[in-house]
C-alpha cells in the first residue's frame, strides 16, 4: 500500500480533481493493463562476430498519449562471463584458485608437515576460477539513434556496437512467427529464446528447464517502445520471491509484496515516507524460487536510469520507463550469494572499507561547536562505551557552505589540536559536505567553480536552486572539469581539516525549491542560519516535454512532477546531457568523483558516506537509509532496508540508531532495542536531527548498559565483520544476509526481515516491540550456539521457532554449527581493540560425530592501504579448520602470507571449541606433535550446557577450552587431541 497521509497532505496543495484522479490512478499496480502499440516483429537475426546476435525488430508507428512508436530497433543478446568467485565444494568459504595453487606448492606445505594429507584432500575440493557463461544480457534500442544510456565511463561494461555500424538489414523478409532458442557455447545455464511476431523474448534456465523472464503474455503489452515510454514486462511463478527494487523503506519486510509500488527516482523525501522512491535507484532484483524443495536463485537488472514504476503483480513484473534503452542482465544464480557475486562482477565490486569504519560512530546535527564535541567523545569514555568516529553535520561550516569552517564555534585551531588528540588514540572525524555551492561572490570555491564552468545549466546558465546555505548552484559531476575542480576542492579543505572521510549528502540532489527559479531581488533569502527548508527563491514551473512527460511515474507516491524538489528535468549537464536522463546518477557520479578525489589526496582506502545511490555505488561509498524516525516500525525497517542494500552490492550500510525525527515517547526503551539491533549493523552510527533530543547512548544508564553488551560483542567481533569486508571487496557478499542466503531451503526464511546473518553463520535475533522481553526466533536447522554465553545451545531439527528470553540489555546473537569463529577481546577503539588477542570459536554440531567439521577465515591488512588485497605484502589470509577424524579432533589453520600478521605480533590466546560428546575429563593435548605445555587454563565443562531447544538434552556436551596458547597468527599450527574424552 502506498502511504495514504502522505499522498493526501500532498494532495492538498493540487487541484482537488487532478488529485483524485492520481490517487485512483496510482492504484494502477493492481488493475488491468492498457493496451498501447501493436508490438513489434523481428525483422532480421545474426550472428554477431563478437559472439553476439543481433536482430532488428520493426514496428507500424502509432502515435498515441504516450507519442510515436520507434519504427526500428536494435536488439542485442549476449552471453558473459562474470568472472565470479566459486565455493569450495561442502563448505560456505570463498577461495581463489589460484592462491590455493601457489600457496600449496610452495614452503608451507613442507613446514607443517602432518597435514599434508588433509590440505590435499582440502585442495580437491576447492574449484577453480569461474569462466562459465553466467550473465546473458538483452539490450533493445533504437537501430537508427543514440539514445541515453547509464555512461559507459561511470559504469564500466561492454558497449553494444555503436548503432550506425549495427543496421543488419533483414537477410530474409517477412520473418513470421518464428521461435527460436539459443543457448551458447555450451556452458551457459541461461537460453535466450523470442518469437518474432509480436516479438517477445524468454530467458530460461537450461539445467532446470525453468523459465525466468518471459514477456510474451495476452495479459500485457509485449514491447512498447517511445522516445518517453518504454513498457515490457514478464510473467513470474505466484510463488517466486522477490527482492530489490529500491531504495523504498517498505513496511512488511524486505520480500517484494504484490500491488506495491515499486517507482525509482532519486528522491529526498524521508524514509518514514512507505512504498515511495527515495535517495536511491536500483532496478534489479533477485527472484527466489523453491522447486521440489531445490532452491534457485537469479537476478535480473534493467540497466536504465530514468525514472520508472515497476509493477509487481505476483504473476507478472512490468516496468514502464521514461526514457532511455532496455538493457537487461540475467545473473544465472543458482545461489543468492552466487546472485551478487554475478551481479557485482558487472557492476563494480565493494568498496573495501579501513577497519575503523567497522567502530561505531557518533554524529548529530546539533553539535553547535567544538566543545560540545570534545564532550560527546569524553562522555562515551567515562561510560565505557566504544567509539571510533565522531562526526561533525554542518555545524561546523561557516554560514553552511562547503568546505569551510566557522571561525567563532570551530576555531581552527582549536579543532586541530582536538583531531590531534583523537587521532592519537586511533579515532577519526567525518564531516558532511553537500552538492550545493553558495552562490555568494566572497565565497572562494564558489568563485574557482565559477571560473571552471563546472555547474549544471538551464537555458545557458547555473541552474539556481536553495540549500541549506541558501542560493546555490549544482555542480555537474558529468564533466571532467568539476571532477577535477571538486578534487581540488576536497585537496584544499583537507589542507585546513584532516579529516578521515567524507559524507556526501542531499544528493539525489535535494532542492528546497521546485521548477526554474531567480534569485529575488529587494529580499534577504534566506539568512542561512538553520534548518529552514521553504523556498524563497522567485520560481514558475517548468512544462517542457522533459519536465512534464506524457507517462507521469508515480513520484513521491502522488505522481508528483519530475522536478519536485531537485534539478528541473530541462536543465542539461555536460555535452548536452538532460537532467531528466541522468537524474538518479547523480549521487552515483559525485560519489565516483569523491572517491577519486580522496583517493588520490591521501594515498589511504577512501571513508564515503553517500545517501543517493545508483547501480554501481557500492563501489565507491557506504550507505546510510537516511531520515528515519524514532519510532519501533522505524526501527523494524531498518533490517530490510540494510538487506536490500547487500543485494544492490552496497554492503556497509546503516540506518540512524535511535531514529533521526523525533518519534516515541518511550525513546529510552526504544533506544535501548536500537543500538542492540545497530552495533550489529555493518556500518553502525548513532544521528540525529537538529531539534531532535540528544541521544547519545550514554544519555540514559540503562542504554549505556545495552550499548556495552551489544557494541562490546561488536567490537570482539572485528576480525570477523572486517573478513566479511575482504569477502565483500572480492566476490560481492553482503556483510549483513537475511537467513535465507545461507539456508536457501529454509522457505519460511524467504519472507523473515526480523533477523539476520551477520557472513554466513552469526544470526541476530533483536527485539523489535515495545515492552517484550522475550523474542520468538527462527533457527532453521542445526545446532546454535550462544555467542554471549557459550553454554547456551539450541538444537533445531527442521527449523523451528524458539522464544528466547531478551531482558532489556539482552541481544540474542547466535553462532551456526560447523564454523570456526575468529573473535577479539574488544577495546574502547578498534585500533586497540585489533590488537588484542584472538580465540577462536569452534562450532561442531552438538553431539558431533566422526567427519563432523568446521570452517572459517580470517582476513587482516594494513587497512590505510588502498588496495585490499593478498600479495601486495601488507595483508594475511588464514583459513582455520577442525575436524572429527579417525576419533581424534583436530583444529589447525593455513595460511596464506602469514608475514604480516607475524610483523604484527597477533597471537591466538584461546580456542573453544563446542559440541562434541565426552565425560568430561582432561584430554592429553597435542600442538604440533608436542604435548601441549604452559596452558594456564584448559578445562572442559560438561554440566553447564543447557539445551533451550531439542532432543539431545540427555547428552553429555562438552565445552573444551584452551587458553594461554600464545599461538602466532600466520604460522600454521595443528592442536589435536583424542575424542571421547
Ligand atoms: O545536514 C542536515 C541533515 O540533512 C538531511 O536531512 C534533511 C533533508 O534532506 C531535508 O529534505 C529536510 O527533510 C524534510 C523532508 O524533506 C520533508 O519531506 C519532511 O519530512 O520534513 C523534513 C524536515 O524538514 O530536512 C532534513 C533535516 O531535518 C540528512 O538526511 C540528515 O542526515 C542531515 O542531518
Amino acid at each position: 500500500m502506498a502511504s495514504f497521509p502522505n499522498r493526501f497532505t500532498l494532495c492538498l496543495s493540487s487541484l482537488l480533481l487532478t488529485c483524485f484522479l492520481r490517487v485512483i490512478n496510482a492504484g494502477e499496480a493492481s488493475s488491468s493493463y492498457q493496451k498501447i502499440g501493436d508490438g513489434y516483429r523481428l525483422i532480421s537475426i545474426n550472428d554477431a562476430p563478437d559472439g553476439a546476435l543481433v536482430g532488428l525488430l520493426q514496428i507500424k508507428q502509432k502515435n498515441d498519449i504516450y507519442g510515436p512508436d520507434i519504427p526500428l530497433l536494435r536488439l542485442y543478446v549476449k552471453a558473459t562471463s562474470s568472472q565470479g568467485w566459486r565455493r569450495g565444494v561442502g563448505d560456505g568459504w570463498w577461495l581463489r584458485a589460484l592462491r590455493v595453487r601457489g600457496w600449496c606448492c610452495g614452503r608451507l606445505l613442507g613446514e607443517v608437515g602432518g597435514l599434508r594429507e588433509t590440505l590435499e584432500g582440502w585442495l580437491r575440493v576447492i574449484e577453480m576460477w569461474h569462466e562459465s557463461e553466467n550473465r546473458l544480457r538483452v539490450h533493445i534500442t533504437d537501430a537508427k539513434n543514440q539514445r541515453w544510456e547509464v555512461p559507459y565511463n561511470l559504469l564500466p561494461r561492454e558497449q553494444p556496437p555503436s548503432v550506425k555500424q549495427n543496421i543488419v538489414w533483414p537477410r530474409k523478409r517477412n520473418l513470421i512467427s518464428v521461435s527460436a532458442e539459443y543457448a551458447y557455447q555450451g556452458s551457459s545455464d541461461l537460453v535466450f529464446s523470442y518469437t518474432s511476431e509480436p516479438f517477445s523474448f524468454a530467458v530460461k534456465r537450461k539445467s532446470n528447464a525453468d523459465t525466468l523472464f518471459d514477456s510474451n503474455s495476452s495479459e500485457f503489452n509485449t514491447l512498447v517502445f517511445k522516445d518517453q515510454y518504454l513498457e515490457i514486462s514478464t510473467k513470474l511463478p505466484g510463488d517466486a520471491s522477490l527482492y530489490g527494487l529500491g531504495e523504498n523503506t517498505q513496511p512488511n519486510g524486505m520480500k517484494l509484496q504484490p500491488n506495491d509500488p515499486y517507482t525509482l527516482y532519486t528522491t529526498d523525501v524521508s524514509a518514514i515516507n512507505l512504498n515511495t522512491d527515495l535517495y536511491g535507484a536500483h532496478p534489479v532484483y533477485m527472484d527466489l524460487r523453491n522447486e521440489g524443495g531445490n532452491p534457485y536463485a537469479h537476478g535480473v537488472l534493467l540497466l536504465n536510469s530514468n525514472g520508472m514504476d515497476v509493477f509487481y503483480r505476483g504473476t507478472s513484473l512490468t516496468y514502464k520507463i521514461i526514457g532511455g534503452v532496455l538493457d537487461f542482465y540475467f545473473f544465472a544464480g543458482p545461489t543468492p550469494l552466487n546472485v551478487v557475486d554475478q551481479y557485482t562482477s558487472l557492476i563494480g565490486r565493494p568498496a573495501p572499507m579501513p577497519y575503523w569504519a567497522f567502530g561505531f560512530h557518533q554524529c548529530k546535527w546539533g553539535y553547535y561547536d567544538l566543545s560540545v564535541l570534545e564532550d560527546v567523545v569524553e562522555n562515551y569514555k567515562k561510560a565505557n562505551i566504544p567509539l571510533d568516529v565522531i562526526w561533525n553535520d554542518a555545524d561546523h561550516m561557516d554560514g553552511l557552505k562547503d568546505f569551510t569552517l566557522n571561525p567563532i564555534n570551530y576555531p581552527r585551531s582549536e579543532l586541530l589540536e582536538f583531531l590531534n588528540r583523537i587521532h592519537g588514540i586511533g579515532m577519526k572525524y567525518i564531516v558532511i559536505v553537500d552538492p550545493g555551492i553558495a552562490v555568494n561572490s566572497s565565497y572562494d570555491v564558489y568563485q574557482r567553480g565559477m571560473a571552471n564552468d563546472v555547474f549544471i545549466k538551464y537555458e545557458g546558465e547555473p541552474f539556481v536552486a536553495q540549500v541549506w546555505p541558501g542560493v546555490v548552484y549544482f555542480p555537474d559531476f558529468l564533466n571532467p572539469r568539476t571532477v577535477s575542480w571538486w578534487g581540488d576542492e576536497i585537496r584544499r579543505f583537507h589542507e585546513l581539516v584532516p579529516v578521515d572521510g567524507l559524507w556526501i549528502d542531499m544528493n539525489e540532489p535535494s532542492n528546497f525549491c521546485s521548477g526554474s527559479c531567480t534569485i529575488p531581488t529587494g529580499r534577504v533569502c534566506p539568512n542561512a542560519t538553520g534548518p529552514a527548508v521553504i523556498c524563497c527563491l522567485d520560481c514558475k514551473n517548468t512544462s517542457t516535454r522533459w519536465d512534464d512527460p506524457p507517462y507521469k511515474i508515480n513520484a513521491s507516491g502522488v505522481e508528483a512532477p519530475l522536478g519536485m524538489k531537485t534539478i528541473a528535468p530541462s536543465a542539461v549537464h555536460y555535452d548536452g546531457v538532460l537532467e531528466y536522463d541522468a537524474h538518479s546518477i547523480y549521487g552515483f557520479s559525485e560519489s565516483i568523483a569523491t572517491h577519486k578525489a580522496l583517493q588520490g589526496l591521501q594515498g589511504k582506502r577512501p571513508f564515503i558516506l553517500s545517501r543517493s545511490t545508483y547501480v554501481g555505488s557500492g563501489k565507491y561509498a557506504a550507505h546510510w537509509s537516511g531520515d528515519n524516525r524514532a519510532t519501533w516500525e522505524d526501527l523494524k525497517y531498518s533490517i530490510s532496508t540494510m538487506l536490500n542494500f547487500g543485494i544492490f552490492g552496497v554492503p556497509m550500510v546503516g540506518s540512524d540508531i535511535c531514529g533521526f525525527f523525533t518519534g516515541t515517547t518511550d525513546h529510552e526503551e526504544l533506544c535501548n532495542r536500537w543500538i542492540e539491533v545497530g552495533a550489529f549493523y555493518p556500518f553502525s552510527r548513532d544521528h540525529s536531527n537538529f531539534d531532535s533530543p540528544r541521544q547519545e547512548l550514554y544519555q540514559w544508564e540503562s542504554v549505556a548498559e545495552s550499548a556495552r553488551n551489544a557494541l562490546g560483542m561488536r567490537y570482539k567481533l572485528l576480525p570477523y565483520l572486517y573478513t566479511l569486508n575482504y569477502e565483500a571487496h572480492i566476490s560481492g557478499a553482503p556483510i549483513a544476509r537475511p537467513l535465507f542466503f545461507s539456508f536457501p531451503t529454509c522457505t519460511e526464511c524467504y519472507g523473515l526481515s526480523t533477523q539476520f546473518l551477520l557472513g554466513t553463520s552469526v544470526m541476530i535475533s533483536p527485539v523489535l516491540e515495545q515492552g517484550k522481553t522475550q523474542v520468538k526466533a527462527l533457527f532453521p536447522s542445526g545446532t546454535w550456539y550462544s555467542l554471549f554465553d557459550l553454554t547456551q545451545t539450541i538444537v533445531s531439527e527442521d527449523g523451528n521457532y524458539v522464544t528466547l528470553d531478551a531482558p532489556l540489555h539482552v541481544v540474542n546473537v547466535h553462532v551456526h554449527q560447523n564454523v570456526v569463529l575468529p573473535m577479539q577481546q574488544g577495546g574502547m577503539v578498534s585500533k586497540d581493540a585489533r590488537m588484542t588477542p584472538f580465540s577462536l570459536i569452534v562450532t561442531f554440531p552438538a553431539g558431533a560425530t566422526e567427519g563432523s567439521e568446521a570452517k572459517g577465515d580470517l582476513f587482516l591488512d594494513d587497512d590505510e592501504v588502498p588496495e585490499m588485497k593478498l600479495g601486495n605484502g601488507y595483508s594475511t589470509y588464514v583459513v582455520f579448520h577442525a575436524s572429527v577424524k579417525e576419533g581424534n579432533v583436530t583444529v589447525w589453520s593455513e595460511v596464506q602470507e602469514g608475514k604480516f600478521a607475524l610483523d604484527q605480533g597477533w597471537i591466538i590466546d584461546t580456542i573453544n571449541v563446542l559440541g562434541l560428546k565426552g565425560n568430561g575429563s582432561l584430554p592429553d593435548i597435542e600442538i604440533d606433535g608436542e604435548p601441549l605445555m604452559g596452558v594456564s587454563n584448559l578445562h572442559v565443562s560438561t554440566s553447564q550446557h543447557k539445551y533451550l531447544y531439542g532432543k539431545r538434552g540427555g547428552e553429555n556436551i562438552l565445552m573444551v577450552v584452551l587458553k594461554g596458547l600464545n599461538i602466532p597468527v600466520g604460522k600454521n599450527f595443528a592442536v589435536t587431541w583424542k575424542m571421547g574424552s
